[in-house]
């Protein structure tokens, strides 16, 4: 069976393509608010954090607190109604519609339990669908990107006849074979059994690691989250705390002191 062991960080150089000398992700006191007047809701109050390239970060907070919108604010998905957010470097509010989907197509990758691979294209067509839609040949990368994810054996097939973890790990070729400054994850583990989440968290582990992308994982599972190098905790869009190299164990104590758990049975598992 194909494993990854969980490693400590390595050094690695700059993402090619990039800016080195910019962090791959900055938020500058972002803020998101949904609707006008009395109806107006608060999902992202003023937060501010930096992700460098190599680095791995986990997302949580209760259901409501705004992980989604951070992670869409980030990722270009979604314009923030003050704030700044960078990546590598080029702000994304001076951009225009096309310009951001160039942007998020080649510096952004996408690894999301929704975004679903295409059932018509095969395993090889799905890994390359970002250098396809750019216009650019693929020249051997979708096979490079799926041996890097054990799943060069299946690249003539068709996604209906993947596993949900083989998709992912999919997901996650094609979410790298740009070469991306940043990759979005967005509960990419939440559909699967731990052992086969452990894999797809492996393989994001060594996309910061071993290719110095910085990584973003929203996720509510403290097993998944301590694979990150930080935990960023948020409460009512706002960063309640941040946990450095945190365990499981330790992710769920804070949960239960910053009161960010969804149930009691969640921090008590
Ligand atoms: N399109 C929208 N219109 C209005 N309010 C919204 C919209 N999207 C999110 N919200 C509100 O913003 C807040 C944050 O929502 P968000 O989806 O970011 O939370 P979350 O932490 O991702 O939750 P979950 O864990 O349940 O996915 C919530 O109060 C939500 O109701």
């Amino acid at each position: 069976m194909f494993r990854l062991k969980r490693r400590d960080r390595a050094t690695q150089g700059p993402a090619a393509g990039s800016v080195p000398a910019f962090p791959a992700l900055t938020l500058d006191g972002v803020r998101r608010v949904y609707g006008r007047g009395q109806a107006a809701r608060t999902a992202l109050d003023g937060v501010s954090l930096t992700v460098p390239r190599g680095r791995f970060l986990a997302v949580m907070g209760r259901s409501g607190s705004g992980k989604s919108t951070l992670l869409k604010c980030a990722a270009g998905l979604d314009r923030p109604t003050a704030g700044t957010v960078r990546i590598g470097g080029t702000a994304l509010a001076g951009l225009g519609e096309r310009e951001l989907t160039r942007l998020r197509r080649d510096r952004i990758g996408f690894v999301f339990q929704s975004l679903n691979l295409v059932p018509s294209l095969t395993v090889r067509e799905n890994a390359a669908l970002p250098l396809l839609l750019a216009g650019v040949p693929e020249d051997g990368r979708a096979d490079a990107a799926l041996a890097a994810v054990g799943m060069a054996d299946r690249a003539d097939d068709s996604p209906a006849e993947l596993s949900g973890g083989q998709r992912q790990r999919v997901a996650v070729a094609r979410a790298l074979i740009t070469r991306p400054d940043v990759v979005f994850a967005d509960e990419p583990t939440a559909a699967l059994d731990p052992e086969t989440a452990e894999t797809v968290l492996a393989l994001l582990r060594r996309a910061a690691d071993d290719s110095g992308r910085a990584v973003v994982l929203v996720t509510h599972d403290p097993a998944a989250a301590a694979w990150a190098d930080e935990v960023l905790f948020l409460d009512r869009g706002g960063v309640a705390g941040v946990l450095a190299r945190p365990d499981a164990e330790l992710i769920r104590r804070t949960l239960r002191v910053l009161g960010t758990a969804d149930t009691p049975t969640a921090v008590a598992r």
